[in-house]
């Protein structure tokens, strides 16, 4: 059997939580080859969780990376995370144009866990009118999805709707807005469009902070099972329950930080014990 193989091009989480290591576990948890091309490295100052760096690499070694992949290797599937710079979206959408890939899932990354402000809000528009007509699946989440259809602050589940369908219409084939933790609700709502239907996907929620990342984890989960050869609406079913396990077993790496627990939907899958 030949494995199926996804590469992110994503930043690096030191803490291992977010960016391409989170996806990486995720890739490796469903049964897929991950590989890696560096974009930013992100540096969490350890004593203020609100507090991050973003060190971006150069363009040229960024193209290096891919090129090692799509032009020595091949992809059956791509994820984009933390971009941090246009140069770095204009090229991660130049290579995807170059090699036509298909199965391509951006999560446009503008803001850390528990920040409220953008990292990088110049990016917005090169995200919008530059990668995003390439994506094949866009997963904004509350805030970053009321940037880029630039609503404002989005506050209810038709907010998200019309997020959703705004953007859409930049050129995306399926959107899923995710509302999370971020919108009053009891459930863990997002909204998943395809062009032509709305659907609401709702998940139990947990009263934890410790959701370091979920999106990221999500948008891989979503790559994995498009590479393995899922219809989007499976791809997103799949993600969606693997997230939901995952943050049912989050844990604290210490006080401030708590990433999302990568093993548990295929523990709970196989009948294991939960670690
Ligand atoms: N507390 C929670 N309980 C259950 N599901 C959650 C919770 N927080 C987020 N999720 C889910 O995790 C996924 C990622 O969402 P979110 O954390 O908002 O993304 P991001 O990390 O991009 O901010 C979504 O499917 C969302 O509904
Ligand atoms: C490299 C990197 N990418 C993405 C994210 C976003 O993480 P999340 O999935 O929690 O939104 C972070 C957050 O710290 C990060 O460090």
């Amino acid at each position: 059997m030949t494995m199926k193989k996804a590469l992110t091009i994503a930043g690096s989480d030191t803490s291992g939580g977010a960016g391409q290591q989170a996806d990486l576990k995720t890739f490796q948890e469903l049964g897929v080859f991950g590989m890696t091309a560096l974009t930013v490295i992100v540096a969490q100052d350890p004593h203020n969780e609100w507090f991050h760096e973003v060190f971006p690499i150069d363009v040229s070694i960024l193209e290096k990376q891919i090129e090692t992949v799509l032009a020595g290797i091949g992809v059956d599937a791509v994820k984009t995370g933390m971009l941090g710079t246009t140069e770095l979206v204009d090229l991660a959408t130049r290579k995807i144009k170059q090699y036509d890939l298909k199965n391509v899932v951006v999560d446009p990354v503008m803001i850390c866990k528990g920040a409220d402000e953008a990292l990088h809000p110049e990016i917005a528009v090169s995200l919008r009118e530059v990668l995003l007509p390439h994506a094949t699946v866009a997963t904004p989440n509350l805030f970053e999805a009321g940037i880029l259809s630039q609503m404002g602050a989005l506050k209810s589940v038709d907010d998200m709707k019309e997020a959703a369908k705004r953007i859409h219409d930049f050129g995306t084939s399926y959107v899923v807005v995710k509302g999370g933790s971020k919108l009053q609700s009891g459930n863990a709502v997002d909204v998943f469009y395809d062009g032509n239907t709305i659907e609401v996907l709702e998940s139990e929620r947990f009263e934890t902070s410790f959701t370091h990342g979920a999106g990221c984890t999500f948008s891989a989960a979503i790559c994995a099972e498009l590479a393995k050869g899922s219809s989007v609406h499976n791809a997103v079913a799949v993600a969606k329950e693997f997230i939901t396990e995952a943050i049912r077993h989050s844990f604290a790496l210490n006080k401030y930080v708590g990433p999302t627990n990568h093993g548990a939907y295929r523990m709970k899958k196989h009948g294991e014990a939960i670690c």
